[in-house]
């Protein structure tokens, strides 16, 4: 079966109450569950907080659908060795870490095309789905369509940056079609469907174990700038009423739960939501929306600056998740080493890269690719950034045009997986970036 949920358009917002119906009158008016629901529909509520959480982090969707989410099949274990959240126990080296990007399926005509799911592969993380701490860092490369197939996150919010391709994301909720410089959230719990209208694709999934993302506090920066709420778009109700059966065949609805997979039969497809209300929704953010801001005197900022969405904690400042990004921009600050500066840091930085060329490496870190730095570990512009930057005339404007670098930065520890470590597309001598540094001391 190919997927047939056509899209209903966007509502615009960050987190708001939104409501949205795909037959008119669906909705019941001054209450949530009623005693019979307009159309022969099932109430159901989503939590994704706490009941009982502070009204302005609650957050919970009414849905009012054509089954309730509790059919289907018993679940038994689903095989995906690298879709996981096995961080180990044991050593991580401390060293940087770089991968070129993960190939695309298809190149060899040998092995079985993938889908969105089948083609996620973990490459490090921390805390976990128990503690509802931490973050899961994953690629995916996909040559197919889901096809009869749907999947749910119970241990993680989703954040999807996509590479390369587009993705139709498919929700319960409605349909969100992302591009490129373009980034979806699916909140805990929530099912999907993902087809590539492109064919193939490929690109970064952060799951989130702990509070949901959220728009930073802008401070002094004022009431508008980096990411603003009115270019969230969540999607409209859209449905199908489509039963496995008529097409010979029960569907597979996969569940992430604890760490693993998890496989039940379905015999309908559970995207039958044909209205809803609430603020536990997907949406979508167009990163090139973003509202740049840096120093237009002297020096670099820190890159908090670049602070798109961040998981808080409950220490205050201290991110579970920051996403940033490095986005087109202008740098103007005078008598300034312009690139980001040589540092370590407390926190730790996994990076991809969307689009172009990141302004910290010249060489190496290609579209697709990823590294990561841990707590205290050096890095920095490599050694011809240093040189150019060293000597470039700051009197100018350096536009930074093609490029769309992003980071996943979160307080603890990242614990790359053995099966990154041991990846053929890990650059193993990335070190060797920083060995043409010269000494230039004279006393
Ligand atoms: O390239 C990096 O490592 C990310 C980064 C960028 C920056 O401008 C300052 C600090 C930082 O970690
Ligand atoms: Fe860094």
């Amino acid at each position: 079966m190919s997927p047939t949920l056509k899209s209903n358009g966007y509502q615009s917002g960050f987190g708001n109450e939104f409501a949205s119906e795909a037959i008119p009158g669906t909705l019941p008016v001054g209450r949530n569950s009623p005693q019979r629901v307009a159309h022969g529909l099932y109430a159901e509520q989503i939590s994704g907080t706490a009941f009982t959480a502070p009204r302005h982090q609650n957050r919970r969707t009414w849905m009012y659908r054509i089954r309730p989410a509790a059919m289907h099949g018993g679940f038994v274990a689903h095989h995906h060795p690298d879709f996981h959240n096995d961080f180990g126990a044991g050593p991580v080296p401390p060293d940087q870490l770089r991968w070129s990007p993960l190939p695309l399926p298809g190149t060899d005509p040998a092995a079985a095309a993938v889908d969105f799911i089948d083609g996620l592969f973990t490459m490090a993380g921390n805390g976990s789905p128990a503690a509802m701490a931490g973050v899961g860092i994953h690629l995916y490369a996909a040559n197919r369509d889901m096809i009869g197939r749907f999947f749910y996150d119970a241990d993680a919010e989703l954040l999807i940056v996509p590479q390369q391709g587009r993705l139709k994301i498919d929700t319960e909720l409605g349909v969100i079609e992302i591009e490129p410089h373009e980034i979806a959230v699916i909140p805990r719990g929530i099912r999907f469907r993902v087809s590539l209208p492109d064919g193939v694709a490929r690109g970064y999934v952060c799951e989130n174990f702990g509070a949901f993302l959220r728009l930073p506090d802008l401070g002094p920066i004022g009431s508008n700038g980096l990411a603003n709420p009115r270019d969230f778009l969540t999607p409209n109700a859209a449905f199908e009423d489509v039963e496995g059966a008529a097409l010979g065949q029960d569907f597979e609805l996969i569940g992430k739960f604890q760490g693993h997979l998890w496989r039940a039969t379905i015999d309908h497809s559970p995207l039958d939501v044909v209205g809803w209300h609430g603020n536990h929704a997907p949406y979508k953010y167009d990163l090139r929306r973003f509202n740049t801001i840096g120093s237009i005197s002297y020096d670099h900022p820190d890159p908090s600056i670049f602070l798109v969405l961040s998981s808080p904690t409950d220490s205050p400042g201290v991110g579970n998740l920051d996403f940033v990004i490095f986005p087109p921009r202008i740098l103007a600050m005078e008598n300034t080493f312009r690139p980001p500066w040589f540092h370590r840091n407390i926190a730790s930085e996994f990076m991809g890269l969307v689009h172009g060329a990141y302004d910290a490496k010249a060489d190496g870190f290609a579209p697709g690719g990823c590294s990561i730095h841990n707590c205290m570990t050096g890095h920095g512009p490599d050694a011809s950034t240093f040189e150019k930057a060293s000597n470039s005339d700051t009197s100018k404007p350096d536009y930074i045009r093609d490029t769309m670098a992003f980071m996943f930065e979160t307080r603890a520890t990242l614990r790359p997986t053995q099966q990154a470590l041991d990846a053929a597309h890990r650059q193993r001598d990335y070190q060797q970036c920083w060995a043409g540094l010269r000494k230039h001391f004279m006393s």
